[in-house]
């Protein structure tokens, strides 16, 4: 089965948080990625509300449960008491904990598995009572004994750091290298019983690559190059709108 689709909205609402208006609508965009198409929406709310912001999702779990019934909602983020909370009011179809500071401006590395085990598993045990499906972000390069406490933890998914990859855009050799090391590491996931996320800084130029060399990938979570790509690729029809409004 070909990899789900989870459009990340942070990316919108970082542009929405710019003024106090309402456009973009993170809801709204949300609805036009899920009727175009998308599996899933991905937010990552952090504690200085930069980005998604706690209000959004109700909002966006009413688009889900009233509109499109069969899309999953993904949240992610590091799993302060706060952010516990929230996941357990929205009810989401899955949770990612990512290891992020507060101070980070994104996300740049997956857990230290052995380091965090018991602790993650404390906390996959409370969140799995709400039905939700567990994800923890991982580095590309995850050794073995990574892999065996990712999987010691209860979840059942790892989502990997694409991040490395992403940045070799310019460079062909080093983003094979990148891919391989993304592709030994799902192998390492998969026959540990664990099935495989990707995620960060994935564009439509490197998805295909990444989907060939790791072909039981489960979903990709994309926002800022798509969300680049939509601006791009509606830009020219935005502007004709203006145009054709004002009657140039
Ligand atoms: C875990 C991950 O890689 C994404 O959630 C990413 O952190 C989103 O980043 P931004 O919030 O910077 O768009
Ligand atoms: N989990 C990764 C994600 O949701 C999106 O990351 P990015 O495409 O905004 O880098």
């Amino acid at each position: 089965m070909p990899a789900k689709l989870s459009v990340n909205l942070n990316a919108i609402a970082l542009l929405r948080n710019r003024r106090d208006l309402p456009w973009p609508s993170v809801t709204g965009l949300g609805r036009i990625a899920l009727a175009a198409g998308a599996h899933g929406l991905t937010v990552h709310p952090r504690p200085d509300q930069r980005h998604t912001r706690n209000s959004d999702l109700p909002e966006l779990r009413a688009l889900i449960d009233d509109e499109f019934p069969a899309a999953e909602f993904n949240i992610e983020g590091y799993p302060t008491g706060d952010f516990l909370a929230l996941v357990e009011a929205a009810e989401p179809e899955q949770v990612t904990l990512v290891p992020d500071d507060p101070e980070q401006p994104t996300s740049d590395h997956g857990w230290d598995f052995v380091a965090n085990r018991d602790r993650l598993k404390a906390i996959v045990t409370r969140l799995k009572k709400t039905g939700a499906r567990i994800s923890l972000f991982c580095d590309p390069d995850a050794s073995e004994e990574q892999i065996a406490a990712a999987q010691a933890t209860g979840a059942d998914r790892i989502e990997l750091y694409t991040g490395p990859y992403g940045g070799c855009h310019d460079d062909a050799e080093k983003a094979a290298m990148e891919l391989e090391r993304l592709g030994k590491t799902a192998e390492l996931a998969r026959a540990a019983g664990l099935d495989v996320n990707a995620g960060h800084d994935l564009t439509v130029a490197n998805l295909p690559p990444l989907a060939r060399r790791i072909p039981h990938l489960a979903e990709v979570s994309i926002g800022h190059g798509l969300t680049a790509d939509a601006l791009e690729h509606g830009m020219a029809g935005t502007v004709r709108r203006f145009l054709t409004a004002s009657g140039w």
